[in-house]
């Protein structure tokens, strides 16, 4: 039976520390942190979780703007929002709740946002940060699920890393964050050719595809540590039910660790925006 890592309680330990770090930056700089969510359209999904985000702000002694906006809202004036912020002091977080909208420029918007407001970590300074081992805003699902690791396995030096699926917000900056951390990276997608024996190498599987239970026990090496990043609502007997990308209960018999779902990748990125947001206000201080 694997050890379950519990990213409730790991998220409250970092929820915890950044309320403190709030406190401090507040008294130094008598400035309160501002984080900023727009929202477009009316997704279901969306709206839990930038209730979530909302409401975890609000612990730690985060402003929060909230921006709800018609589906069918112009690129103009999503653009014209996002410059508002971009030039409101009291902001120093701004993440655009994604995906958006077909008939909206995603990279546009992302890109428009300020580098050093940009708490997803999605603008193209910040990818390129990553990539190049410079100081940035990291995305905060992979940074959740590189903590995870960390205190699950301490070092990850020389560690067989395999990350399924490779989007931008996701995939690629996980294998960024664990080439950084000196493990040996495999990407595998939809187009990779036997995917379950490669996996089966791996010391460390993520798995981020939106795939309900994709992994299953055979493509896990016995006591490899898995990390599950998928979210997707399905119907049990006519009751909505969250699962992973991960077939939780054949997997926990031969990992060694795994996540849940809920309970652990999707608390942790809460708690990683709360904390990036605390650095980018930071980082928009004279000294
Ligand atoms: N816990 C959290 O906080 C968060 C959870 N999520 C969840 O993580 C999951 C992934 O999200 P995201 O990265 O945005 O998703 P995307 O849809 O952008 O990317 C999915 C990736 O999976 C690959 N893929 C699809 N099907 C397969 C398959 N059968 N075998 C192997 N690879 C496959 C795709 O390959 P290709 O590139 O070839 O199309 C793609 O690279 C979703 O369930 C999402 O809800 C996302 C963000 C935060
Ligand atoms: N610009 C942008 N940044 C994001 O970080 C971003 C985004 N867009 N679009 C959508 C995805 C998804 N995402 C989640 C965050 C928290 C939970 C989370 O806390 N989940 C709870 C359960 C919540 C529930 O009950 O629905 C859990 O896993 O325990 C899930 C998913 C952030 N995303």
């Amino acid at each position: 039976m694997a050890q379950i890592i519990d990213g409730k309680k790991m998220s409250a330990k970092i929820l915890e520390q950044v309320s403190v770090d709030v406190d401090e930056f507040k008294e130094r700089y008598g400035i309160t942190p501002g984080l900023a969510v727009v929202l477009v359209g009316e997704d279901p999904a969306s709206q839990v979780y930038v209730r979530n985000k909302v409401r975890r702000a609000t612990e730690v002694g985060i402003r929060s703007f909230e921006h709800r906006l018609a589906a069918n809202v112009s690129q103009e004036k999503l653009d014209s929002i996002v410059d508002e912020l971009n030039r409101n002091p009291e902001v120093h977080g701004i993440l655009v709740q994604l995906p958006l909208p077909a008939n909206l420029d995603e990279d546009k918007i992302v890109d428009a946002i300020d580098p050093k407001k940009d708490v997803d970590g999605f603008h193209s300074l910040n990818v390129a940060a990553l990539a190049t081992g410079k100081p940035g805003l990291v995305p905060c699902t992979p940074q959740g699920g590189m903590t995870m690791l960390q205190e699950t396995l301490g070092d990850l030096t020389g560690k067989h890393a395999v990350v399924i699926g490779r989007s931008n917000i996701v995939g690629k900056p996980m294998a960024a964050l664990l080439l950084q951390a000196n493990c040996t990276v495999t990407m595998v997608h939809s187009r990779t050719r036997d995917i379950a024996m490669l996996c089966r190498q791996a010391d460390i599987v993520i798995a981020a595809v939106g795939s309900p239970k994709l992994v299953t026990a055979e493509w896990i090496k016995p006591g490899a540590t898995v990390i599950d990043v998928g979210i997707n609502a399905i119907s049990v007997e006519g009751a909505r039910k969250l699962v992973g990308d991960v077939d939780f209960a054949t997997v926990e018999a031969v990992a060694g660790a795994i996540t849940p779902v809920p309970g652990g990748v999707g608390p942790m990125t809460i708690a990683n925006l709360m904390q990036n947001t605390l650095k980018a206000a930071r980082l928009q201080q004279p000294d």
